[in-house]
């Protein structure tokens, strides 16, 4: 089962692995091809209705596979107003190859061909709102035509995701949809065919472009509140800085009053706010829990705390009673399993953390998946378990990132990761944002290794993540 969200997202990951939406539309437009044919008696008359979008140059290519039959394709819009460049290639070559073509740009004409066949490629996954017109006329068309009715993905006026659909939406008698079936599909009385299209199991496996296209913030949003320091201060600087260049729109870090100078003193961007000790205590719980509720914040919990054992204790009691999202990192990942907990976490242990945790004891993150996978399951929380590859799991969904190089075990790359993806987990779903902020800080390493090899710090690569995050972003 997957979104039209999550679908968009795998099929630029399959672009980014070398295999662009091109050939998937050729393997679509087939795919229908295929299901015509079982249903079409021989030298039946077929009728393909296209719409302007990626679902109508599905249908353009399915005339291509479908020579034997007596077949046209209409266009709902004129030639010139198609969206897309790869569904515009489709339409032209039908024309050039003197396939019957008809364009119908007045719904009022709209009379659709007597035939045995309707292919619907009206609209698929792109639909937003109830169909409008000349769509609208020509899905009750369909609907009202005495055809067996294949549609195209989705039936038109259908939303795959939440299986509503406006009253116009066709009602088809097959369905072949792509890749997988899609959450809205379920509820249908028609036969659906799930057509393998080639997209590789990788572009889903593996943290990759679309997967940060879908975490990646729309402007200025969130306030995460990192709650670090004690017997260190560079971790929660860090961690606040990486949330602003990702993002924030305020980086807010409650340090002990013995070092929020020296917090301050890192960075004038960040809002330290003071509390009276040299390290976290039980003490402060209450009014760090208050706060953080209050302003909604996304917490990250750990970088800097160190491992006192009223701190540890602090950190047990902040978690037992705090109920938003939170990432928790460093030191305070010892104390997660030992709490029940109504937060949203992720958690963002290295391998020896890993351990600590009571996860599986491994010498490589990338070799101990199926391990990590239900480890998390039994946490009942997101793990990004780092590594050379990182394991991004929540116990059902697993995606393993790549990015990233060797120069990044210098002290300090966690601390920004946690940052990074306190400031996606703002708006995006916590796998999405834990897999996309692995993404986003592996690629803003790589980005310095090509001129400071293995000697870039982490604080250099603060300048590195907004490039990393919207460098490929859609204009
Ligand atoms: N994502 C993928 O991996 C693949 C997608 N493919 C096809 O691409 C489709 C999605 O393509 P697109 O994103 O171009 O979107 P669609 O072709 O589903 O719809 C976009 C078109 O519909 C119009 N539209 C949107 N809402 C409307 C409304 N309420 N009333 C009337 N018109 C409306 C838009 O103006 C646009 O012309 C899928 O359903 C599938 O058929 C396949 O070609 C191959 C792979
Ligand atoms: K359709």
């Amino acid at each position: 089962m997957i979104t039209g969200e999550r679908m968009g997202a795998v099929d630029e990951n399959a672009a980014a692995l070398g295999v662009p939406r091109r050939q998937l539309m050729e393997s679509s437009g087939n795919a229908v091809a295929r299901v015509v044919r079982e249903v079409a008696e021989p030298g039946s008359s077929v009728a393909i209705v296209s719409g302007r979008g990626n679902n109508g140059g599905d249908g353009f290519v399915a005339a291509r596979f479908l020579d034997e039959f007596d077949l046209r394709t209409l266009l709902l819009g004129r030639p010139e107003t198609i969206g897309t460049e790869i569904a515009r290639e489709n339409w032209d070559a039908l024309e050039e190859a003197a396939y019957e073509t008809r364009v119908v740009t007045d719904s009022q004409n709209l009379e659709l061909p007597t035939v045995d066949v309707v292919v619907d490629a009206i609209l698929g996954t792109g639909i937003a709102g109830d169909l409008r017109e000349p769509a609208a006329t020509a899905a009750r068309a369909i609907t009202a035509a005495d055809a067996t009715v294949v549609s195209v993905d989705v039936p038109s006026g259908f939303d795959a995701d939440g299986g509503d659909h406006s009253d116009d939406a066709v009602s088809a008698d097959h369905v072949v949809t792509f890749h997988d079936t899609k959450p809205g599909l379920e509820a249908l009385e028609a036969t659906v065919t799930v057509a393998d299209i080639g997209i590789p199991a990788a572009a889903e496996r593996f943290v990759g472009p679309g997967d940060v296209d879908l975490a990646r913030p729309a402007g200025r949003e969130g306030r995460p509140y990192v709650i670090g320091g004690g017997p260190y201060t560079g971790a929660p600087a860090l961690a606040a800085q990486a949330a602003l260049r990702a993002g924030a729109e305020l980086s807010f870090v409650a340090a002990p009053d013995s070092i929020a100078g020296e917090i301050q003193g890192y960075s004038e961007d960040l809002i330290v706010q003071p509390y009276e000790s040299d390290r976290l205590t039980t003490a402060r719980v209450d009014d760090l829990v208050e706060t953080a509720e209050r302003y909604d914040d996304v917490v990250v919990l750990g970088p800097g705390l160190g491992t006192a054992d009223e701190t540890l204790e602090a950190t047990r009691r902040f978690l037992s009673s705090y109920t938003g999202p939170a990432v928790v990192d460093a030191d305070a990942l010892a104390v997660v399993t030992e709490v029940e907990t109504e937060a949203t976490l992720v958690c963002t242990p290295n391998r020896r953390e890993l351990e600590r945790m009571g996860g599986p004891a491994t010498d490589s993150i990338g070799e101990a998946v199926d391990e990590i996978e239900s480890f998390a399951a039994d946490l009942g929380h997101v793990v990004l378990a780092k590594g050379a590859d990182d394991v991004v799991t929540d116990g059902e969904r697993t995606r393993i990132n790549r990015s990233g190089t060797t120069g990044m075990s210098v002290g300090g790359t966690g601390d920004l990761l946690a940052g990074i993806v306190a400031a996606l987990l703002d708006h995006a779903d916590p796998l999405e944002a834990a897999a996309a902020g692995a993404r986003v800080n592996g690629i803003a390493g790589e980005r310095l290794a090509e001129t400071k090899h293995e000697g870039f710090l982490a604080s250099d690569m603060l300048a590195e993540i907004p490039a990393a995050l919207w460098g490929d972003a859609d204009e």
